[in-house]
């Protein structure tokens, strides 16, 4: 028999390292299903993450990826206020080509079988399809389509949140919050993307909008009056503002010399590559960063809506607390003299550190 118990260790330790309560591996040869799904934390309530199908080179390197946003997820629902946990699935394979209504089912057999610990939603690679196949196994899925009693597409309320964080770093840089005049550079103009562009055209802002896909690039930046620019040319240009919003570790070893910008605010997860290096650096540079867990929770604020039956009046309420949400950690950072990713994460931890005491009470 050959020894796997190093492999075994370093699974484990992984976990350890950064606090993560369960993670289930899910095999299923007949539809094909090979899935990963991670709980981090459930002091605040059931874990709730995306399920994200990306074609992995190594299960290491998805297992990285798993861990690491279901982390986030914690801190996430933490800062925002609402009461859920984090986690996160990963399906490893080509979202394009190796997908199925049997495989998807399969997936929402071994969420069923977690009774409601872990509830997922749409993610990079999955659609509010997937998630009605989910449905037809468990409840514990939100994202439905509007039609079926769900909240539908969460896109436009992530963009509404990114808009206001980029509005609180504006006052704090700008002693305003008036967008007008000031330049962004918009990076993937996807489903958040697009939905911010319009806010920040709406406020008369000169926008730079950066996409892989030409032809959307061409159509968004029509539409909207905005300046299409090639994905090599963003480091480049000089602007007020970065928005990330396509894929995460945009701010790593090779970018951060190159950042030309005052303020750093956008959806994508996990913005920087090393969060304790590359958030301590930006703030040595003097860039404000928004956090993108904070300023990207008007989706999760929507699925949150969804399993509480609130309506789109209240996810809009809830999630304008974005806007003095960033306010409160740009003023702990520069109270403290600590990175607002630092900041973030301890106002996120100082509440499940007090939900946990409350709960061990009664
Ligand atoms: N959809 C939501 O509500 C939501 C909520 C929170 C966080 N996010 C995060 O925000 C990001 C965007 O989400 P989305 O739903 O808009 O995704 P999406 O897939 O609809 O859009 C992503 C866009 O980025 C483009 N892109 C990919 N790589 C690029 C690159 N190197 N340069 C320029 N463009 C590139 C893609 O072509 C696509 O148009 C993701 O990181 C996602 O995890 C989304």
């Amino acid at each position: 028999m050959s020894d796997n118990s190093s492999a075994v260790n370093s699974v484990l330790d992984q976990l350890s390292a950064q606090g993560h309560k369960k993670v289930v591996f899910c095999n299923d040869p007949d539809t094909g299903l090979k899935a990963i799904i991670a709980i981090h934390d459930t002091t605040l309530g059931p874990a709730i993450g995306g399920t994200r199908m990306w074609n992995y080179d190594t299960e290491a390197e998805a297992l990285e990826d798993v861990l690491r946003l279901s982390r986030s997820m914690t801190y996430k629902a933490a800062i925002t206020g609402i009461n859920l946990g984090g986690g996160k699935a990963v399906i490893i394979g080509d979202s394009r080509k190796g997908k199925s209504e049997a495989m998807m089912r399969s997936f929402g057999r071994f969420i069923k079988n977690l009774n409601g610990e872990f509830i997922t939603a749409e993610d990079v690679g999955t659609t509010t399809r997937d998630m009605e196949y989910i449905r037809m196994e468990t409840s514990h899925v939100t994202g439905v389509p509007e039609s079926i009693g769900g909240a539908g597409d969460p896109s436009p309320f992530s963009a509404k949140g990114v808009y206001l964080g980029i509005k609180a770093c504006v006052k704090e840089v700008f002693g305003t919050d008036m967008l007008a005049g000031k330049s962004v550079v918009v990076q993937g103009i996807g489903s958040v993307g697009e939905h911010l562009v319009e806010l920040l055209r709406n406020e008369n802002m000169q926008v730079y909008v950066s996409d892989i896909n030409e032809d959307r690039l061409q159509q968004v930046a029509a539409k909207y009056k905005a300046k299409p620019i090639s994905a090599d040319k963003i480091f480049g240009i000089g602007a007020d503002i970065y928005a990330p919003c396509a894929l995460g570790a945009t701010i790593n070893d090779y970018t951060i010399d190159k950042l030309n910008f005052a303020i750093i605010a956008g959806s994508a997860n996990n913005q920087l590559a090393d969060e304790a290096k590359h958030g301590k650096m930006l703030h040595d540079k003097n860039i404000l960063f928004a956090p993108d867990y904070l300023i990207n929770a008007g989706g999760l604020i929507s699925c949150y809506s969804e399993l509480t039956g609130f309506g789109k009046k209240r996810t809009m309420q809830l999630t304008e607390h974005i806007y003095d949400a960033t306010r409160s950690v740009i003023k702990m950072s520069k109270q403290e003299n600590i990175p607002t990713i630092i900041a973030a994460n301890r106002i996120a931890e100082q509440r499940i550190i007090d939900i946990k005491k409350i709960k061990s009470s009664f």
